[in-house]
């Protein structure tokens, strides 16, 4: 999946994965992570989801990155919000859409996930990950993975709380994204550096395949 995929996805507005509802999987199972008000949220490959408005109504200040700054600009125009614009301080590459909602703070950077280093992103207590371990190909979620770890530890080299969900379904019936993760991927992907617990696993669909039989997991890695 390269740039200019995610780019014509966002331009022929082909973006079944958008959500015009919270998610509620998100709802249920956030307090898993026992997060205090103010905390701060990483969402990674966050396109313009709505599931960032409502980490803010949690009291959580947000970070997310896109590649598609027009998927960014949409995010800020839906929720009425005039942004910010600016140039990241460490890294000029990074451009910085900046908002306030609910009294946080919502950022979002215009960035490749893999440019990124612990130092642009700073501190953050715990990362949201729906549809963007599963938006990658095979041959680049242990990357991702790893580079999520890298993101997201803390000075003493821990790693910030995550919450991912994850589909599973016969591969070999349809074409990703979003693509099929095992229960061993996800161990593979995570287990030598977070506790790996599966929270949920529920019966869900994917629009672009409605016969499909899909499950939708939910982990904690801790
Ligand atoms: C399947 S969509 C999910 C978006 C969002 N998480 C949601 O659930 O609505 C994946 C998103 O990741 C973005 N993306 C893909 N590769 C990326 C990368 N390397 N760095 C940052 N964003 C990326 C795409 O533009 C797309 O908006």
């Amino acid at each position: 999946m390269n740039p200019e995929f995610w780019q014509k996805r966002w331009q022929e507005k082909r973006i079944g994965f958008n959500q015009s509802e919270v998610n509620p999987l998100l709802i249920k199972y956030w307090t898993e992570l026992n997060l205090l008000a103010g905390s701060r949220i990483f969402v990674p490959l966050c396109g313009k989801s709505i599931d960032m408005v409502w980490l803010t109504a949690q009291g959580h200040d947000v970070v997310g990155v896109e590649l598609v700054e027009s998927a960014v600009q949409e995010f800020f125009a839906e929720q009425n919000i005039e942004p910010s614009v600016h140039q990241h301080v460490r890294n000029p590459a990074i451009k910085c859409y900046q908002g306030q909602l609910l009294s946080q703070k919502v950022e979002i950077w215009v960035a490749d996930i893999f440019a990124l280093t612990f130092t642009d992103i700073g501190n953050i207590d715990a990362v949201y990950d729906k549809a963007a371990l599963i938006a990658l190909p095979a041959e680049m979620r242990s990357d991702y993975s790893e580079q999520m770890r890298q993101l997201s530890v803390d000075v003493n080299k821990k790693a910030a709380v995550q919450l991912l969900l994850t589909l599973n379904y016969d591969q070999s019936k349809k074409d990703g994204p979003p693509f099929s993760i095992s229960h061993e991927q996800v161990q593979q992907y995570y287990g030598s550096y977070y506790q790996v617990t599966e929270l949920a696993s529920e019966p869900t669909s994917i629009g672009s395949a409605p016969e499909l039989k899909v499950t939708e997991q939910v982990w904690l890695l801790s």
